[in-house]
């Protein structure tokens, strides 16, 4: 099998994971879309718009044709942001073949359609969405390059294509760990950005740990409520896509989720803050989504709701606190769909 991986877009993630396929001795090929930013990953190894300071591996090279960097290729690593997913897969479907691996990492739905990224892709390459494996778990790019240790999940329905999407990728100080629920590894590594965007408004209002521990512990419960209904595991919120990606997406000062969240709890206006980013927040795009898988689904996602209002509706932001802590008495365990989770034990 050839040794050839193409990394669709050099944002980045798209990046950072071709710095840990390259270190594996990997022949890597990253599709960008602009010839400037091809000639600096080629001719100075860096990238440095989205990775400053950091030296690439020179065995990286980059190209804005996508057929060189994905004809005979053994594996294809998308990484486009979710919005841009569609037609970055509609624009692979003409140099791929149904021998290579598709690995997706992105984390978000298809906005009008409530898609998945592993339904979008399959879609436009007309293959079975089953075969399709998404990377995912705590990993931010800033660490990866500079080799800190890092786990991650790949998920799929098919087996025999997680386990080569794992050893494609694992090495010393990237620990892949493969999983068979593909649909909560999606669902939780997109829901958590809504919750990390909720942490860094907390931190930007002033609120303290007692505030943010709440918002991750009742986040989860809320991205758990919802995966139930959709039929993803619930042990598949208990590890690295669920929980381990919260945590460091809701604490770590790399996540551009927490920062915008920082800047909106400061008072700046979400215009503002995504104009000052340069970067993709998926969770802003999220909390559309949630919003309205919260009503199809009839699952109640107080967290989520609050954010929307506050993206979306000018809702001032203490407001969205209030609306939290100001409602009805409760169980903890209020409003778990348990009929789902006893199927998961019989
Ligand atoms: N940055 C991280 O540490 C990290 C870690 C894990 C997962 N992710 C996920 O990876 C995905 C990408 O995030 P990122 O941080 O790399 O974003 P980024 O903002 O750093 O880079 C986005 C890249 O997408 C390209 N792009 C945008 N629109 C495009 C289009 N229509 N066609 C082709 N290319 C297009 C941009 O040119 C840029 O290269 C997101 O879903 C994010 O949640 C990011
Ligand atoms: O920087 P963020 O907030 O987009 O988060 C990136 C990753 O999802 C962290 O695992």
């Amino acid at each position: 099998m050839s040794d050839k991986v193409a990394v669709l877009v050099a944002g980045s993630w798209g990046t950072a994971l071709a710095s840990v396929l390259a270190s594996n001795n990997r022949e890597v090929w990253v599709w960008t879309r602009t010839e400037e930013q091809a000639r600096e990953i080629n001719e100075s190894h860096t990238n440095n718009r989205y990775l400053p300071g950091i030296t690439l591996p020179s065995n990286i090279q980059a190209t804005t044709d996508m057929k060189a960097a994905v004809q005979s290729a053994a594996a294809v690593v998308i990484v486009a942001p979710s919005s841009a997913m569609r037609e970055v897969a509609g624009q692979l479907k003409e140099h791929w073949n149904d021998e290579m691996l598709v690995i997706h990492a992105t984390k978000g739905f298809e906005l009008d359609s409530l898609k998945r990224m592993s339904t979008v892709i399959a879609e436009e390459l007309g293959c079975e969405e089953g075969r399709i494996v998404v990377l995912s778990g705590p990993s931010h790019a800033e660490e990866v390059v500079r080799r800190c240790p890092t786990t991650v999940v790949v998920a799929s329905a098919d087996a025999n294509a997680a386990e080569a999407a794992q050893d494609l990728f694992m090495n010393t100080y990237f620990r892949v760990y493969t999983n068979r629920d593909m649909l909560g590894v999606e669902l939780a590594g997109a829901l958590k950005n809504i919750i990390a965007l909720g942490a860094g408004m907390s931190d930007g209002l002033g609120f303290g740990d007692n505030a943010k521990a709440a918002l991750i512990t009742r986040g989860i419960a809320e991205m758990l409520r919802v995966g139930m209904e959709m039929g993803a595991n619930p042990l598949t919120f208990a590890g690295l896509a669920g929980i381990g990606d919260l945590v460091v997406t809701a604490t770590s000062r790399h996540s551009r989720n927490w920062r915008a969240g920082s800047m909106l709890g400061q008072g700046k206006s979400l215009d503002e803050v995504l104009s000052s980013m340069g970067m993709v927040v998926e969770g802003v795009r999220t909390t559309k989504a949630a919003y309205t898988i919260s009503q199809k689904y009839g699952v109640q996602m107080p967290i989520a709701d609050q954010l929307y209002h506050v993206l979306f509706e000018n809702r001032d932001p203490r407001s969205a606190v209030e609306g939290l802590m100001g409602r009805g008495p409760k169980t903890e365990m209020e409003m778990m769909p348990l009929e789902t989770w006893e199927q998961w034990h019989t």
